[in-house]
């Protein structure tokens, strides 16, 4: 086992968009970088969940729209071979050479191998050689590791080699029989993908009383009608007692509380996330702790960003929260001012914009009514059958969708938006705007849709308002 030790300004822990992100910027603020890697240069987002989720659900998306398009019809069942193929070529074929070159090129020293902090602004790096190396920053050491899945604690799971999300986005033979544990967004965008791609007979078995909990209720009960619609079993309020695989393979039976079993071929877990800090020579297991430049309270040299700060787990908040903290470690490390609103997290906690790409979509920004009156906010809301704008019935026939809005009566501003239907994403963009710039409603009705696009929900939701 060789040792050897390297300066640098700035050690990043985990290339994952986070990581690759702050890697950018502290480079741009001219800086030397270095940033460890253990896997896949690009992350978990890359090869194993954002992008592999989506390429297996735009078929799905799409062969929703075409039946709701009078005169259309698809020539046959989708091809499942060529969707597996197409989702393989967007994850690169799992060959990180592209990412590698983009950290490289920065230019920065990309080092494979395994990090975790040593001491005050030391990281050590153990290769799969078991080579460590010994890195020094001068400035700061970035924790961009990421999450791993929750394993609830049932018996006989671990036995049964259940599924997680990488299995699921992986998948190479979808099993005919899929029951899914959870009601958050991993366990509704692989239901409803898995099931298109053929899992015939899939169950969604959901602890709680509905689905995405943290987003408007109204949001998850269309997405149970959609599902079920479309033949997935939906059960609310279900506890998993016991689960049985044999060792010698074949089906998995998932016993529940009231007695009843379910067989199926595969089942996936998909019951959460918790920050990836094993082993990272930190104390305790929660989300890294920071403040709004990102750093770890008490410290002055260690900072958190994405998954594993556990803001919000979601990749364009993750990479969001690695501009701020590249920029502020340049600012702290060239002696300037590290007060300007662009050096400081001002997104996270008006609530994140989330697309969950199901049938039907569900958009949403801001907080929630309940989370809005719960923050002690005088809340107004409004809401509006999407279905009543014209150019959602242009769309398809029987275009179902809902749209909400939660106002701050007292400045007269947007505090969440929430819109649910077929297509609704690249309209979430809009309310971003308008919920973290603060847009006071009456500039917002200055703002004029365009006919005949669904944007016009706009228009409909600030008459309803009394505009
Ligand atoms: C199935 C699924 C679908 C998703 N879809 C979306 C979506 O559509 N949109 C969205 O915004 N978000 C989505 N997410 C969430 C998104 O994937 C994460 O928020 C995002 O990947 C977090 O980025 P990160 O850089 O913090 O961590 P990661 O992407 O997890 O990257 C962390 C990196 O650190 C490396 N690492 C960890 N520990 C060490 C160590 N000790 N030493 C060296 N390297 C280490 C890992 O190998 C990894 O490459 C999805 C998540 C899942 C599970
Ligand atoms: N399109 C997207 O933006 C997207 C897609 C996938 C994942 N993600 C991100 O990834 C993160 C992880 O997703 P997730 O779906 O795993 O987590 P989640 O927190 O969204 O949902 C977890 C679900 O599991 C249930 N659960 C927890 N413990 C359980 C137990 N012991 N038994 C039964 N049910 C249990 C919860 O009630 C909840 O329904 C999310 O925070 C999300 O932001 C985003």
């Amino acid at each position: 086992m060789t040792m050897q030790s390297t300066d640098v300004d700035v050690v990043v822990i985990g290339a994952g968009p986070a990581g690759e992100n702050v890697a950018g910027r502290v480079v741009r603020g001219g800086l030397s970088c270095a940033v460890v890697e253990d896997h896949l240069t690009g992350g978990e987002c890359s090869y194993y969940a954002c992008i592999p989720s989506k390429s297996l659900l735009r078929p799905m998306e799409l062969a929703a729209e075409v039946s709701r398009v009078p005169g259309l019809a698809l020539d046959g069942p989708i091809d499942v071979a060529a969707v597996l193929n197409s989702r393989d070529k967007a994850v690169g074929y799992l060959d990180d050479s592209g990412q590698a070159e983009w950290v490289t090129k920065l230019p920065a020293t990309l080092l494979r191998g395994r990090g975790r902090l040593a001491g005050e602004r030391l990281v050590e790096v153990k290769d799969k050689d078991g080579t460590i190396t010994t890195l020094r920053a001068r400035h700061a050491v970035v924790l961009a590791t990421g999450s791993v899945p929750v394993v609830p604690p049932i018996p006989g799971l671990a036995e049964a080699r259940p599924w997680f999300s990488r299995d699921a986005t992986s998948v190479r033979e979808v099993p005919a029989r899929l029951v899914v544990l959870g009601g958050g967004v991993v366990a509704c965008e692989m239901a409803q993908a898995l099931h298109a791609l053929g899992a015939a007979e899939t169950t969604l078995l959901v602890r709680g009383g509905g689905l995405l909990g943290r987003t408007e209720p109204f949001a998850g009960r269309m997405l149970a009608d959609s599902m079920r619609e479309a033949g997935i079993d939906v059960r609310f309020g279900v506890k998993v007692t016991r689960i049985e695989r044999a060792a010698d393979g074949g089906p998995v039976t998932v016993h529940l509380e009231d007695g009843e079993s379910i067989e199926a071929d595969e089942l996936l877990v998909a019951t959460g996330r918790r920050p990836a800090v094993d082993d990272l020579g930190l104390d305790g297991e929660g989300p890294v702790q920071v403040d709004d430049s990102m750093r770890v309270p008490g410290s002055d040299w260690l900072y958190a960003v994405g998954d594993v700060n556990g803001r919000n787990l979601l990749t364009h908040m993750g990479k969001y929260q690695a501009r701020v903290c590249g920029d502020v470690i340049a600012a702290r490390a060239h002696g300037r001012p590290d007060d300007a609103t662009g050096l400081r997290d001002l997104a996270d906690g008006k609530g994140a914009p989330q697309v969950v790409f199901t049938d039907p979509q569900v958009c949403s920004v801001g907080r929630t009514e309940q989370a809005a009156r719960a923050d002690g906010f005088d809340v107004r809301v409004v809401e509006y059958d999407m279905g009543r704008v014209a150019g959602a019935s242009l769309l398809g026939d029987g275009y179902t969708g809902r749209a909400k809005i939660v106002v701050d009566e007292e400045r007269k501003v947007l505090l969440g938006v929430t819109f649910v239907g077929p297509a609704v994403a690249e309209m979430l963009h809009a309310a971003t705007v308008a919920v973290t710039a603060e847009v006071p409603l009456d500039m917002l009705w200055h703002a004029v849709p365009s006919f005949p696009t669904v944007s016009e929900v706009w228009l409909r939701l600030l008459e309803e308002y009394g505009l």
